[in-house]
């Protein structure tokens, strides 16, 4: 691509025994929300003190224990918000309020005013510490930019002394760019930062380490913080902070291996906003942990709340395939993955049915689905949606789902076919409803009796019963007598299986009916009658099984002689009769 020569590639850091490859991540980290700071300073339309509220009372509702509230010089409206949190008493006692200012005297002065009377509260001082930075914004060397870290963080001691003695003040420090700064002077300023602050026994600091503007490959981040972890001094005293930035579209995997690497603390922002491309989305962070067996520390039980909360703070929609969070992210088009989503849901039944446990106690095992949607409280409706890209397995699950009917094998292939016909020709998703209806037009006796009075040839039926079915109890009795009674029309009733489990009408999704409106106490049969090589499916749904028996051969005898007569006419047509 022209213009490629006007960029350099990215030097990785000389770490050639780096150890982070072979570590696990076994624990959550400390989290902080940048949502209402570095979040809310990307937006076009900053967060009304309304939408800011909201954002605040969501983040404590998850569980956030450091909230980066604002940039309180910033503006008035960031200053006001402050205010307001701690003048209403509205932070509760376990989280902690940070502010952002610039290592500037006065504006360090002003935001430690702006946290008169809170209780605790932490101040985050940054200065940008990379070559470019040193070099075209502040015209600087390396000394100067160390002693403007120093400066920076007495005046704030001296203020905090005289203006806030009654606040338990905790200290952030940032290299802002850290990860274009080189490791040796970063490591200077940061022990530089922690000397002035006096860090020892009690009085920890937390080093916060941004990828300002994503630059590099995720594992030279973190060989970038494995090599702070080893060569930072008073270490335990240290809390090691990473604030990845996504501009490669790595941010995730940035702050994964940060962890890997000696990181104690993430921040991030909630489905991933923050200047550019974005903050690290802390959901796909804590998502990730979660489905590794992790408590991630953070509520996600209702995650289309926290999705549309975000969003209207934002006023930025997410993407229907964003990790965990999106529209699409629990649904399936694609054919063989809504059979193994089926077949993975049905192990889960029939497993939970033999240790005889609830399905939502077993182990997670459904293909293609990294998490149980419900346990970020999404439902299993749009887990299938039909259209010309599925198949029989979707097809089924569609019929299982919404319609409460356990289709046989035979007769998915069937409907299958119909509906696959049906997406082709008109195009888009065949809804849920729209299959019911066409299952109905298709397998529901609309016959005349009569017609099967045209039966020439001995027609074999095999009978499924949907749900329970005693082979050798009154049931079977039935079918026998059926047999006889149809005996006379040329219909010989085969063999009798049985398709899935019975289902209660509450184990439906609210809202769902089972076909027709039927009740689940009545009797599901369907047919497979074959004449010759012909064979067609009939559905009987009565609350008597020898009724939904017959209704069910009826129906499909119906067709059968229906298709029979039309491949007839149409092989006689063939021969010019
Ligand atoms: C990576 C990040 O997200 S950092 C956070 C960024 N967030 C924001 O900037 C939002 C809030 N910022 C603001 O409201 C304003 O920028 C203010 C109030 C902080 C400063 O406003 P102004 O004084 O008008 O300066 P301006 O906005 O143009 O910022 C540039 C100045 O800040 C200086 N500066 C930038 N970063 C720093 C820093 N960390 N420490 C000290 N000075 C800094 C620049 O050198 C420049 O100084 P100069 O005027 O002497 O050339
Ligand atoms: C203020 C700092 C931590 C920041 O937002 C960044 O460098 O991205
Ligand atoms: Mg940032």
């Amino acid at each position: 691509m022209k213009g490629v020569e006007r960029y350099a590639g990215f030097t990785p850091i000389d770490l050639v025994d780096r150890t982070w490859p072979a570590q696990r991540i076994r624990t959550a980290p400390r989290w902080l929300s940048t949502d209402l700071r570095d979040g809310n300073q990307s937006l076009a339309n900053p967060m009304t003190p309304e939408r800011k509220l909201m954002m605040f009372e969501l983040l404590v509702d998850m569980g956030f224990k450091e909230i980066e509230v604002g940039f309180p010089v910033a503006s008035r409206s960031d200053h006001d918000f402050v205010r307001m949190l701690i003048e209403q008493d509205r932070i509760p006692d376990d989280v902690r309020i940070t502010v952002l200012t610039q290592a500037r005297e006065e504006l360090i002065k002003e935001t430690l005013d702006c946290l008169d009377g809170a209780p605790r509260a932490m101040i985050h001082i940054y200065n940008a510490t990379c070559p470019l930075f040193r070099d075209v914004v502040f015209g600087i060397d390396r000394d100067s930019c160390k002693k403007m870290a120093v400066a920076a963080t007495q005046v704030m001691m001296d203020h905090a002394q005289r203006r806030l003695p009654g606040t338990d003040l905790s200290y952030q420090y940032s290299p802002e760019l850290f990860n274009e700064t080189e490791p040796d002077f970063s490591l200077e300023v940061c022990e530089a930062v922690m000397d002035a602050w006096q860090t020892g026994p009690g009085r920890g600091i937390i080093l916060n380490f941004p990828t300002t503007v994503e630059r590099s490959l995720p594992n030279v981040f973190a060989d970038q913080i494995e090599w702070l972890d080893r060569n930072l001094t008073r270490r335990e005293h240290v809390c090691l902070s990473v604030h990845p930035h996504n501009d490669r579209g790595t941010g995730v995997a940035s702050a994964e291996l940060a962890l890997l690497a000696g990181a104690e603390r993430v921040e991030g922002c909630l489905f991933g906003n923050g200047e550019r491309a974005g903050n690290v989305c802390l959901v796909t962070l804590g998502m990730n942990m979660y489905s590794h067996g992790i408590d991630p520390g953070l509520d996600f039980t209702d995650i289309s709340t926290i999705r549309r909360t975000v969003e209207l703070c934002n006023q930025l929609p997410v993407h229907p395939r964003h990790p965990y969070g999106g529209d699409l992210v629990y649904t399936a088009f694609s054919g063989s993955h809504q059979d193994a989503i089926k077949k993975g849901f049905d192990e889960m039944e029939r497993q939970a049915a033999r240790l005889e446990v609830p399905s939502a106690q077993l182990p997670w095992r459904v293909p293609y689905l990294p998490v149980d949607p419900k346990d970020v409280g999404r439902t299993y409706e749009a887990i299938v949606r039909v259209n010309s890209q599925s198949g029989k397995g979707g097809v089924a699950y569609v019929m299982s789902a919404w319609h409460g009917l356990n289709l046989p094998r035979g007769l998915q292939a069937d409907l299958a076919a119909k509906v696959q016909a049906h997406a082709d020709a008109m195009g888009g998703e065949v809804s849920p409803s729209l299959m019911g209806t066409l299952f109905a037009q298709e397998y529901l006796h609309h016959g005349d009796l009569a017609e099967t009075s045209a039966w020439q040839a001995p027609i074999t039926a095999s009978l499924h019963v949907d749900g329970d079915f005693d082979h050798t109890g009154p049931q079977a009795d039935t079918f026998r007598t059926l047999g006889a009674l149809l005996g006379p029309w040329g219909i010989q009733v085969r063999v009798v299986h049985r398709t899935g489990r019975s289902l209660d009408h509450e184990e439906l999704a609210p809202g769902r009916r089972l076909l027709g409106g039927a009740k689940r106490a009545e009797t599901v049969i369907y047919a497979e009658c074959a004449l010759g090589d012909e064979v067609a499916w009939g559905v009987g749904i009565d609350a008597d099984i020898a009724t939904a028996a017959f209704l069910a051969v009826r129906a499909a005898g119906v067709r059968l002689v229906r298709e029979s007569d039309t491949s007839r006419a149409a092989v006689g047509a063939a021969a010019g009769h």
